[in-house]
């Protein structure tokens, strides 16, 4: 298998400061990995440098196959689909749902146009389906709990046939019932073997959906540990990476960490 994502000794240095500090990290081709680490570890600006949006400071960064400074990231973006916070806030509010998930096809945030190509809207409705959001299409993305718009960015993340798959926090401020239909999706998505290559930030290990298949555990922009979910996912590592005594127990193909109580 292909590396889709190769991180060669990157550094992303701010006011001297390093947040990401000398990483060499790769992704194969059909991997599906989280990203794990305390507030502040360097997870988003590590998801940045995957989605071209940040160049390091130093050390080299292959994406799907391109090295970064050496391809145009016009033509590398739409490879990449990306779902977050960031991109979140730049999507127009007035648009409708519909509308929000179409203009990806045309690499755009906002539509400038009326008409889109049947085929793109086919594809929008489909992607819009399989999330769960066929009832929301006219409604304006404005309007939609956190949990409408998480699903709609991960359907807008999609409508570019992306190669690789890069998911910041989804489960981010969704209630219970939200988180659960959350990670049953990402579930089966994570489990169709036609899905792209995918990469999640997240703060719990309880969002970790089944099919994923990787854990990067990241502290003070450095990796702590990274391999395989079952290998790198123990009490002992998390305990070491959040700074206190934790418990990971799985149970069928979930897992929960909870923290040992105070003597
Ligand atoms: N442009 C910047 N200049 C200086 N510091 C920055 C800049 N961008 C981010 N930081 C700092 O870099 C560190 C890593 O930020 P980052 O957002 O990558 O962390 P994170 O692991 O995603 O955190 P969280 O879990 O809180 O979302 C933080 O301390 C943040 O304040």
């Amino acid at each position: 298998m292909s590396d889709v994502l190769e991180l060669v000794d990157v550094s992303v240095v701010r006011g001297g400061r390093a947040l990401v500090d000398q990483v060499s990290w790769s992704v194969a081709e059909g991997e599906r990995w989280v990203i794990l680490g305390p507030n502040g570890a360097g997870k988003t600006t590590l998801l940045n440098v995957a989605s071209s949006y940040l160049f390091p400071t130093t050390g080299t960064v292959q994406i799907l196959g391109e090295k970064l400074g050496a391809v145009d990231v016009f033509e590398l973006r739409p490879r990449v689909g990306v779902a977050g916070s960031a991109l979140a806030a730049r999507l127009p509010r007035s648009q409708t749902v519909l509308q929000t998930v179409l203009t990806a096809a045309y690499g755009v945030t906002a539509g400038w146009r009326e008409q889109y190509d049947e085929v793109d809207e086919q594809r929008a409705r489909a992607f819009l389906d399989r999330l769960g959001m066929s009832g929301h299409l006219d409604r304006t993305f404005g309007t939609l709990s956190e949990g409408e718009r998480k699903r709609t960015q991960i359907a807008r993340a999609m409508m570019t046939d992306p190669e690789l798959l890069l998911l910041d926090e989804p489960a981010a401020g969704l209630d219970l019932g939200g988180r659960e239909d959350l990670v049953r999706r990402l579930g089966r998505l994570a489990r169709d073997p036609f899905a792209p290559s995918m990469i999640m930030v997240t703060h719990h290990v309880e969002e970790i959906p089944p099919g994923f298949t990787h854990l990067l555990l990241i502290q003070r922009g450095g990796i702590l540990a990274a391999g395989p979910l079952g290998e790198v996912l123990t009490s002992a590592n998390l305990s070491r990476c959040f700074g206190l005594p934790l418990v990971v127990e799985q149970q069928g193909d979930r897992y929960t960490a909870k923290g040992l109580p105070l003597t």
